[in-house]
């Protein structure tokens, strides 16, 4: 589905990522993990072809990117990302509506409206349609960009990839939940999600795998209860830690300062 060998990617003497090999699977969600700083952000846009020429290919359903037409990569793969301007003097359902520009020329064709529609009711956005984007809290307009990725990847199209860059920031504990939910209903689909997350318990939920950077490094990539350890977690984050079974789900509960 993607695939990436031998990744390194360096801004002027400083090396940013090193030697990543990177192969995610059809209805896989990959969590990215690491501290500040150790290449993440960086990773999920080199992955995503964001910048510029690579030393090596990405492989999207085995075309690399420069061979895909732009508005068939449009309905098949899309990125959400922290840059998203804060001043966009629009309504919600409008810039929930950008998603839907890869569908059509001028005026939007009732599927795009449904696709918006269905978008901001997933996303919980659906009662402040008509309000001006300008006036959202910091949560809100998260979500209202999160609902415009789903916008754009609404379509018949099989695999399709999404990219989030911390979609939980300013999110409160109920919609960090649905998105995750809704991510992974996506993913169950057969599609594919590569999401950069800070909380690892969330990761350890909800990840089928889980990759660990550290200074540009792969520390470890396997599923949660094999990259979630003791050792590996305090080691990487430089912070003690415990870390047993979720006694809810049996899934790795990491429990920080001890
Ligand atoms: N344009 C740039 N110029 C110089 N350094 C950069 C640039 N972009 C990223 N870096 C550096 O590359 C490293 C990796 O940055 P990146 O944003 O990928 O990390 P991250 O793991 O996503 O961090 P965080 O958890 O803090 O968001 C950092 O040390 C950052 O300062």
């Amino acid at each position: 589905m993607l695939q990436a060998t031998n990744i390194s990617y360096a801004h002027r003497r400083f090396t940013i990522l090193e030697g990543i090999n990177v192969e995610v699977n059809h209805g896989e969600l990959l969590v990215i993990v690491g501290p500040n700083g150790a290449g993440k952000s960086t990773l999920l846009s080199v992955l995503a072809n964001e910048m510029g020429k690579g030393s090596e290919p990405i492989i999207f359903k085995k075309k690399t990117f420069k061979d895909w037409d732009e508005r068939e990569l449009a309905h098949n793969k899309a990125k959400f990302s922290q840059s998203n301007s804060p001043d966009i003097p629009l309504s919600v359902k409008d810039v929930v509506m950008m998603g839907r520009y890869p569908y059509f020329n001028a005026t939007p064709h009732q599927t795009d409206i449904d696709a918006v529609q269905a978008a901001m009711e997933e996303t919980d956005v659906a009662p402040l349609a008509g309000r001006e984007y300008n006036s959202l809290s910091g949560g809100e307009k998260q979500r209202v960009h999160l609902a415009r990725v789903l916008a754009q990847l609404d379509n018949d199209v099989d695999n399709k990839l999404v990219f989030l860059d911390e979609p939980l920031n300013n999110l409160d504990v109920l919609h960090q939940h649905r998105i995750l939910h809704t991510i992974k209903k996506f993913t169950q689909r057969g599609n594919t999600a590569v999401m950069v997350l800070h909380d690892l318990n969330l990761a350890a939920q909800f990840a089928d795998t889980v990759m660990l950077l550290k200074k540009g490094r792969i520390v470890a990539h396997d599923v949660p209860g094999e990259v979630f350890t003791r050792e590996t977690i305090s080691q990487v984050y430089n912070f003690p830690c415990t870390i047993c079974a979720n006694p809810v789900n049996q899934n790795p509960l990491i429990i920080f300062g001890t």
